[in-house]
């Protein structure tokens, strides 16, 4: 055992010499730092990070005081292997928006990544146009409006009011315009079905909002890049913090503990350069979808329905959702239902479940149901309901494919009776569904409209509901 005697920071740890700020991140959570931050570092080819939190300034606090420097804890089944991250060379409040301008302005920044949530985007369902009817969009629109006349290049009026994620980007943008314009790209690392699609209809339709000519210009000169991306980092706890102390003799404040797999496969144009990061083993392909539904329906679906299904039956973390036999042959049942729309050979995809069930199984990364679950209506709709309707386009019921669903309906309707805070963008009216005489449908139309008028789709569910906990 390690004795603790210094912080992390840059005069503690010999970090060498720190690479010019080329990349800004928006989201600067657990994910950016085990996923973006380290295929950066590991490209080793001189591109820093000056990243921006997405709703406190915390994380950037925390971070800034150890000058952007923090462990990387590799979690495998059998040990943890350590690794400080140099590449975050700078941590921002994401309210500071002077900061982004500034930054985003500069020519040699050439790449804007995001992980920001699927609820970050703010988009109507569908994820093709911004939700201009919800109120922080509404709000930001109009102090984009009032700022954008005065100083709107440089960000400085503007402080927190503006508080969307894309929104505070078109202000980094408007600023890169006014600079000179040289192109750019932005990278969504969220998990959404066509990031990048998803993230410019949001970042569009700010500028579309503010100066049809920014939109244009955006239109013209930003390129969104599709990502799809993975790597279960779970929330850090107080006990990795020690476990990181005792183990390295650096008293940091914060670590990230990640599984030893990862993957990035990434389609789209980088107008002014990029790091290598196919050298630190990314992937650069034509088209991504094939890649993205895989991702998306076998891992974060099998991930959603663990989480509901799992948290009703008592469980409390992937892995011990999956050692329930009754919560893995629903995972089985669901993926054999995925797997008849990934047919590609290229897609390996009983290699790709094997692997899974052995990262899912993975005893030492307590990667909690409470925090997967949330934002049940968006994730369900990009990780469930599709595979459902490629089921029965093909002439099955798609059960399999709805279980994900109902468990979700059974699982809210408990928190809501228990007085329990649902975490969801539509979280009020979830709880109102639930209190109403015809609680499925109702709930159903929060994840999709159209399922929710389907008489036998709604019956279906009803079937499934209060099968969980038997
Ligand atoms: N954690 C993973 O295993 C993982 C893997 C693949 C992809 N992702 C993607 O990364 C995202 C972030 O995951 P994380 O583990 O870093 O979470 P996190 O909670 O550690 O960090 C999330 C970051 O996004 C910001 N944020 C949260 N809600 C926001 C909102 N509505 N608008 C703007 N910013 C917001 C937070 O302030 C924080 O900076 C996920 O939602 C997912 O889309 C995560
Ligand atoms: O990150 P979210 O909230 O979109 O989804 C929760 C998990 O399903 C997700 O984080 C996975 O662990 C990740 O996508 C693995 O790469």
């Amino acid at each position: 055992m390690q004795t603790v005697t210094e912080p992390l920071n840059a005069t503690t740890y010999e970090a060498g010499t720190r690479p010019p700020v080329r990349i800004v991140h928006l989201g600067l959570g657990a994910f950016h730092r085990a996923h973006q931050a380290w295929y950066t570092q590991r490209a080793g080819d001189g591109w820093g990070i000056a990243a921006f939190t997405g709703r406190s300034p915390d994380a950037a606090e925390v971070l800034a005081a150890q000058d952007g420097l923090y462990t990387l804890v590799v979690r495998g089944p059998d040990g943890d292997s350590h690794e400080v991250i140099t590449s975050v060379v700078a941590a921002h409040d994401g309210a500071d928006l002077a900061a982004l301008a500034a930054l985003v302005a500069q020519a040699e920044v050439a790449v804007v990544t995001l992980t920001v949530t699927e609820a970050g985007y703010k988009l109507r369902p569908g994820n093709a146009e911004l939700d201009v009817d919800d109120p922080q969009v509404a709000a930001d629109i109009e102090a984009l409006r009032a700022h954008y006349a005065k100083d709107f290049t440089v960000g400085h009026a503007l402080g927190g009011k503006v508080r969307s994620a894309t929104a505070r980007l078109v202000v980094g943008l408007a600023a890169r315009r006014a600079a000179d314009g040289w192109p750019i790209a932005v990278v969504s690392c969220d998990n959404l079905p066509g990031n990048g699609a998803a993230a410019k209809a949001s970042v569009l339709g700010f500028a579309s909002a503010v100066d049809p000519l920014l939109a244009k210009w955006i239109v013209d000169n930003v390129s969104f890049v599709d990502s799809s991306i993975d790597r279960i980092t779970p929330r850090t706890t107080d006990e990795d913090k020690l476990a990181v102390a005792e183990a390295t003799g650096y008293a940091d404040a914060s670590p990230v503990v990640t599984e030893p797999f990862a993957s990035w496969v990434l389609a789209g144009d980088f107008p002014g350069g990029r790091p290598a990061w196919e050298s630190a083993g990314a992937v650069f392909v034509d088209d991504l979808e094939a890649f993205e539904r895989r991702k998306l329906w076998l891992l974060n679906g099998a991930h959603s329905l663990m989480a509901y299904a799992g948290a009703l039956r008592g469980h409390g973390t992937i892995s011990a959702a999956l050692a329930d036999p009754v919560v893995s042959g629903w995972v089985e049942d669901f993926w054999d239902a995925a797997a008849n729309h990934l047919t590609d050979p290229e897609l390996d995809v009983p290699g790709y479940r094997a692997a899974l069930r052995d990262r899912f199984a993975n005893p030492r990364i307590a990667h909690y149901l409470s925090q997967i679950g949330m934002d049940g209506t968006l994730k369900l709709a990009a990780r469930a309901v599709p595979v459902f309707l490629a089921e029965r386009r093909a002439g099955r019921d798609g059960v399999a494919a709805l279980r994900p669903i109902a468990a979700w309906m059974d699982r809210v309707t408990e928190q809501v009776s228990a007085g329990e805070h649902v975490q969801d963008p539509a979280g009020p009216r979830i709880a109102i569904a639930a209190g109403t005489d015809d609680q499925t449908p109702a709930l159903l139309a929060l994840v999709d409209q159209q399922l929710a008028s389907e008489l036998d789709v709604v019956a279906a569910l009803k079937a499934l509901r209060g099968t969980f906990k038997n």
